[in-house]
Formats: C-alpha cells, sequence, structure tokens
C-alpha cells in the first residue's frame, strides 16, 4: 500500500500502528502461554489420578511446553480476514502458524491457519470473496539479534468492492532466494495447493507435480493440516513422513516444528526397512531383479512352501484319564483350509492350532461336559500338538526365508518356477553363499526382500497417514513395504514421473498406486514452478519428448535465470564442466554440475591447480548457505543426483557443487530422461548443469546462471557461463 496522496499513507501509518499494538499484545500472550504450559507441566505432576494417568498427563503437558519454547521466533501472524457477509460477517481474524489467545475462553488474537475459518485467507477471490470483505497480508523484516520481528507493510484486497490482484508480498516471497533449510509457505499457499492440504484424510492422493511446484511443500503442509484438524486418529495412528535420503530430511526437518508439530516421525523408506546394516552390494540386474514385483510372489511360494499336508499323521492327545485323537484326514483340511485363507504365515500357525484344539474340545465336550478356558491353554500349549505344528508350519525367521532362497539353486528354482526364468534365477544366487542367514552379507536390494518376506510372517505395524517424497524413484517391492504401512490408512504420494533416477523409476502412477495398495486415488497435477527459472523450466518441457512419460509440462512464476546451450565434443567435457564451474563462481549463489561420465577426469580437472573449487558434499551444505564453503574447498562429487538435492543452497557467495547424474540411474532413455531429472532439480540462484548424451547418443553440455539479486531486491537477470550443444538448441 503506498501512495503520493498524503491521506492513504497517514491512514497506512495508522494501520501499521494498530497491527504492531496489535503484534505487542500477541507477544504478551503467547508469553503466558509458554508460561502457563510450563506450570501446567508442575501442577500436572501432583495430579495422580493413577500411576499409568499421570504418566501420560505428564508426557502430554511436557510435550506441549516443549513445543510451546521451542517455537521459533518470527512474525506471529501473516493475514488477516474482515468479513462482511456470511458465519462470520462482522468478524476479523488475524491468521497465524499458532493459536494464540490471552485466555482460553476469550476469541482468540491470533487464529491458526489449518481452522476452517482460515481457508478463505487462501480460497477467496474477487470472484468468489467467501464472505470476506478484505483480505491483508502483512510484509515483516527479520529482527535485529534479540528483536522481535518489524512490520513493515501490508497490503489489502477488498474482494467484496472486487478488488484483487496479484500481490507483491507474495510475489517477494516466492522470488526470496532460497538460503538455509527449507521454510514453511503458511502465509502463501496457493490455491491448488490449498485443495490438497486440506483434503480428506480418508482420501489417498497423489500429486504429480513439475519441478519446484511446491509438492514437498505440500506434502508437509497436509501433514500438519492432519494432524491438527483429527489429532486424536492421528496420536493413534501415527504419521510418517518418508523422504529419499537423510539429507533431505534435514533440508525440510524445520517445517513441521515451525508450524508447531514436533514429534513427526520422519524417516527414508531404507531406514524403516532396516533390519540389518547393508553389507553386501549387487550387480545392477540383479538389483533390478530384487525390486521386481514378481520377487514378491517367489518369496510366497518359498515361504509357503513350508506349510505342508506331505507328512501328516494322526494326533493323540491326553487328557487325564481320557485320550482324545484327531485323524489325519481332519488334519490335512485344517491345514488347507487355513493355507487357502492366505492370513500372514505367523497368523495361520496359530490359526491351524486353534482349530486342532477346537476338534479337540468338541470331542472333550461330548464325552465330559463344557471345558474352561484353563483346559483350552492347556491343551493348546501340549507338545503332541507343538510338535504337530512344527512338522505342518513350522516357525520362521524371513532371514531364513530369503537366504535359503538366494543361497539353494533347487529351492529357489522350485518357487521360481514359472515366474523367472533360468537366466534371472542364476542372477539371483548368491556366489558364496553364507554358512547360515546369521553370517549373510545382506545387500540394500536384500533389505526389501527381507521387509517383503517380514511382511508375509507378520503384517507390520501400520500408519494413519504416509506422506511419501520422491515417489517416482520407488521400485515396486518398495511400494509394497510402504504398502503394508498403509493398509488401514491413507497417503499422500508426491512426485514427478519425468524425474526418475532409479533403474526401476515408475512410468505411470497407475502402476505405483497400484503398488500402494491405493489404486483410487486420485492423481491431481501441479504444474506453476515457485523454483525453477522459467528458462529451465522451458528445457526440461521440451526434454518431456524424450521420456516415455505423460506429465503435463510446467510453467515457472520466475522470470530470472537464462539458459544457453553450445557443443562440446566428447572430450572437451572436462575442462567444459571445468569452465562452467569457474563461469558460475563469478555469479553468486551456488552451482552444480551434473555428467553421467568420466568423473574421474573431471574431478581431476576440477582439481587441479588454478581450477575452481567448491564443495558439493552434503556435509558442507551449511557452509555453503553461509558462504563459508567458498574458494579453497575440493570439489568433490556427491554420489549420487538425490543426495545432491542441497536445496537449502543460494544465499550469497555459495560455492559450486558437483554432483552425479548417476548413469546406472537412468532409465531406457537415457540422458535425456537424466537431463530433465538434473535440469528439474536446478534451483536458484546460480547453476550449472553440463550433461552427457541424449536419447540420440550425442555429447552435449548445458549450463545455466541465475543471480539472486540483491537481498529483498528485484532478482537481476542471470547469466550464462558455460557451453552446450546438440539437439537442443539455444534458447
Ligand atoms: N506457495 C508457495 N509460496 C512460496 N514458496 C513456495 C510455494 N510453494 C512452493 N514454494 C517454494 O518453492 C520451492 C520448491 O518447493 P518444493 O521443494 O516443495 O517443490 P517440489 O515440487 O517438491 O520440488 P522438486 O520438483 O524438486 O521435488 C521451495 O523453496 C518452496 O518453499
Amino acid at each position: 500500500m503506498t501512495s503520493a496522496d498524503p491521506a492513504p499513507r497517514l491512514a497506512l501509518k495508522e494501520s501499521l500502528h494498530l497491527e504492531r499494538v496489535h503484534h505487542d499484545r500477541c507477544r504478551t500472550a503467547l508469553a503466558a502461554m509458554v508460561d502457563g504450559a510450563q506450570e501446567q507441566v508442575v501442577v500436572g505432576e501432583d495430579v495422580s489420578a493413577s500411576g499409568a494417568d499421570a504418566e501420560v498427563l505428564g508426557y502430554q503437558l511436557r510435550s506441549q511446553a516443549k513445543e510451546m519454547r521451542e517455537l521459533p521466533d518470527g512474525p506471529l501472524f501473516f493475514g488477516k480476514l474482515e468479513f462482511d457477509r456470511g458465519d462470520h460477517a462482522g468478524q476479523a481474524y488475524h491468521l497465524g502458524r499458532l493459536r494464540i489467545t490471552e485466555h482460553p475462553a476469550a476469541p482468540p488474537l491470533v487464529v491458526d491457519w489449518r481452522a476452517p475459518v482460515s481457508r478463505a485467507f487462501y480460497q477467496a477471490s474477487a470472484r468468489d470473496p467467501q464472505g470476506v470483505a478484505v483480505r491483508r497480508r502483512f510484509g515483516w523484516a527479520a529482527g535485529s539479534k534479540g528483536e522481535s520481528a518489524d512490520l513493515t507493510g501490508l497490503e489489502d484486497e477488498h474482494l467484496s468492492k472486487g478488488d484483487s490482484g496479484p500481490s507483491a508480498i507474495v510475489a517477494r516471497e516466492i522470488e526470496r532466494p532460497r538460503v538455509g533449510p527449507m521454510r514453511d509457505i503458511a502465509a502463501t499457499i496457493q490455491p491448488e495447493q490449498d485443495d490438497l492440504v486440506r483434503g480428506d484424510l480418508a482420501l489417498s492422493v497423489c500429486v504429480q507435480g513439475a519441478p519446484g511446484t511446491g509438492k514437498t511443500a505440500v506434502g508437509l503442509h497436509r501433514a500438519a493440516y492432519l494432524l491438527y484438524t483429527h489429532p486424536q486418529r492421528m496420536r493413534r495412528g501415527g504419521l510418517l513422513v518418508l523422504g529419499p535420503n537423510r539429507t533431505f530430511l534435514s533440508y525440510i526437518s524445520q517445517v513441521l516444528p515451525a508450524l508447531g508439530e514436533t514429534g513427526v516421525r520422519q524417516s527414508t523408506l531404507q531406514d524403516e526397512i532396516a533390519r540389518h546394516p547393508v553389507t553386501g552390494t549387487d550387480a545392477r540386474a540383479t538389483a533390478v531383479l530384487k525390486h521386481d514385483p514378481r520377487m514378491a510372489e517367489v518369496l510366497r511360494r518359498a515361504l509357503y512352501a513350508r506349510a505342508t499336508t506331505a507328512h501328516v499323521n494322526s494326533l493323540e492327545i491326553k487328557d487325564g484319564s481320557y485320550s482324545w485323537r484327531v485323524g489325519a484326514g481332519e488334519l490335512a483340511r485344517i491345514v488347507a483350509d487355513v493355507r487357502e485363507e492366505e492370513p500372514p504365515y505367523g497368523t495361520g500357525r496359530e490359526r491351524v492350532r486353534s482349530r486342532v484344539v477346537r476338534c479337540v474340545q468338541l470331542q472333550a465336550e461330548r464325552r465330559a461336559g463344557p471345558q474352561n478356558g484353563a483346559w483350552v491353554q492347556r491343551v493348546s500349549r501340549s507338545r503332541v500338538i507343538g510338535a504337530f505344528l512344527d512338522a505342518v508350519w513350522p516357525k520362521v525367521r524371513p532371514e531364513e526365508v530369503v537366504a535359503e532362497l538366494l543361497g539353494d539353486q533347487e529351492k529357489l528354482a522350485a518357487a521360481a518356477d514359472g515366474v523367472l526364468d533360468a537366466e534371472e534365477q542364476k542372477h539371483l544366487l548368491w556366489a558364496r553363499p553364507p554358512r547360515s542367514w546369521k553370517s549373510a552379507r545382506w545387500s540394500a536390494a536384500d533389505l526389501v526382500l527381507l521387509d517383503e518376506a517380514a511382511g508375509l510372517v507378520e503384517h507390520p505395524e501400520g500408519y494413519g497417514h504416509l506422506v511419501v517424497d520422491e515417489a517416482q524413484d520407488l521400485s515396486p517391492m518398495e511400494c509394497r513395504a510402504i504398502a503394508r504401512r498403509a493398509r488401514f490408512g491413507s497417503v499422500t504420494v508426491l512426485g514427478d514421473l519425468a524425474q526418475g533416477t532409479t533403474p526401476w523409476a515408475a512410468r505411470s502412477w497407475d502402476t505405483v498406486l497400484r503398488h500402494l495398495g491405493k489404486p483410487d486415488a486420485a492423481v491431481v497435477p501441479l504444474t506453476i514452478g515457485f523454483r525453477v527459472p522459467q528458462a529451465v523450466v522451458g528445457l526440461a518441457n521440451r526434454l518431456l519428448g524424450r521420456l516415455d512419460v505423460e506429465v503435463p509440462e510446467g510453467r515457472s512464476l520466475r522470470g530470472d535465470g537464462e539458459l544457453v546451450l553450445r557443443p562440446t565434443p566428447p572430450d572437451a567435457l572436462p575442462d567444459a564442466v571445468v569452465d562452467a564451474v569457474r563461469g558460475s563462481l563469478a555469479h553468486e549463489g551456488p552451482s552444480g554440475s551434473s555428467r553421467p561420465t568420466r568423473r574421474g577426469r573431471v574431478r581431476q580437472a576440477s582439481t587441479r591447480p588454478g581450477s575452481p573449487r567448491g564443495a558439493g558434499r552434503a556435509g558442507c551444505a551449511g557452509e555453503r548457505r553461509t558462504g563459508r564453503c567458498g574458494q579453497g574447498a575440493r570439489v568433490r562429487p556427491c554420489g549420487g543426483r538425490r543426495a545432491c538435492r542441497d536445496r537449502g543452497g543460494g544465499g550469497t557467495g555459495a560455492a559450486p557443487a558437483v554432483c552425479r547424474a548417476d548413469p546406472g540411474g537412468v532409465a531406457a532413455g537415457g540422458g535425456a530422461r537424466a537431463a530433465a531429472a538434473v535440469l528439474a532439480r536446478w534451483r536458484p540462484p546460480g547453476g550449472v548443469w553440463p550433461s552427457g548424451e541424449t536419447g540420440g547418443g550425442r555429447p552435449w553440455v548445458c549450463a545455466v546462471a541465475a543471480a539472486p539479486g540483491e537481498r529483498g531486491g528485484r532478482p537481476r537477470s542471470g547469466q550464462a557461463c558455460s557451453s552446450s550443444g546438440s539437439n537442443c538448441s539455444s534458447s
């Protein structure tokens, strides 16, 4: 709200003053809430209806007090709604990340952004004001040391008068250089994002989003929304956020706490299924096979081959002066029936036991009258029945099943008959089988098999809701591992089919959703990018044609950035990369490069005297953010594109990273897919992405650079800093 006319300026000054006063009042109220939460812990410790109650209450109060104490400093509200129609006519509400009140019964000074009334802030428009007369957004400047944030501006849209336009405050937030870990977007959630965030808990949804369209942000805000809206069910069922790797998790780790939600489990699938440390490796073809969904059937057969009626003899159970007999035919029928019912293997064993006991009980009751629970217990645990179960339905560990399959050609042949061909079976077999599963060296892919086997024996504990990020990279077997944990819950699946990097990357969401056990989940596109400049999105869109996936094109809200492609002969690739990195150092912001071949040569070239130096290790991320990890550090490939997702990069003076687009991770279609994925990852300010071969086999290097602009100012236009060529023409 700026104007040369003194009257509006005075009105603005007055409004700012009143809002600052309100903010001070909120601060005081929040301080009292923090003290109150702490006090409740003390009082709660004296409340002792029962030991267990006191413990639960104590835990809840302590957690609440801790959450309150740890709330990040910052503006306490970011928006305001004044209603002139509908249920809230005549009311005004400030909106923030946390509900603030001076007294539990008093109207709140700030309403939580997740409350139903807040929805209009994100959804109302001049065409559909939803009862809102004025939507106000606040602009804040970070407070200097020890001081709280300063209110510097406000922006009003008079929706009921048809006045609604692009918001400068929102635009500034979107174009802000990304520095440090990911931040929440509660103040600027867009309507299509809000629809996803506030989706029904019972509904699973799959978000197909172009690069930087806020998929991760949406997933995390949805998690926060569900925790707020269904606290009991979420506490009972649990909520799990799954990310692709720990670097990524640390990048997103601040978002939920900033929204007042601590204690949410954020993990990787690898960590969730890690029954053993990974000490073995697989050849690529073997790993691919182990991630193939046919392995589920092979494992199922291998496990159930143990449940057999081949050697069933009749049973005789002594019971005091009585002796009960169950015939072989009856026993075989029981085992066959239970097998047909397909319960988890462990449950199946108990089901067989209880049906045999039931047979005995019927006989006993015919002869000796009703039998009590103690009698049933005693017969159930009798040695004879135990020995029978060990013969027809033996206890088994998942490790035994997998080790037997990978170590015993005959057993594998029996289980894989008609499912895997002879060549595939050969790929699976261990070259030197261990003496026992206890000394097996498990590979990462073996852990997926172990989890499948464990899930066949016993269903794992599930979650009420799972947020699954980068889902396009999941294999069918990994999807099954997630499905087992989401049997009674819902999922939010986030990804981009055009950004797949694993050999088993998905090409259709239908397949992923089927393996996740949620075939009916809606697939919703997000196409407006907030991070990747339009120049890069444009190139990624052009590369889409080379991928065998159907996804909508993206478009970016960021106009900064520039892209230049220059031909580079294969031999000159390492030097071109070095030049690109060198060029990028002339600009502010982090850089990255990607090339699928000859890592050693590039490393050599990049680290020789006089070459630009930098760091791409995840461990260096913090330094890069603060710009301390600049010239002088080594250029270090960081082993895997996804591990390179240092999305926090972007401050001034940061150094380049050399990241590798793993050629092994590129499925058919090759370089184009990798290039699209890598480019899609690119985030301003500044970047260099030389890459390898296109699908057509011609080498090329492409480079992009964008300058971050002054802090808080308009982004400067970017500069190209390297060469590229091939079938990608200059944009
Ligand atoms: N509504 C929004 N307002 C402001 N910033 C936003 C908004 N939505 C997303 N962003 C920002 O855009 C950037 C990209 O978001 P995010 O990482 O969630 O996208 P993504 O689609 O998951 O990216 P990728 O394609 O790399 O997986 C982040 O810095 C995020 O904070």
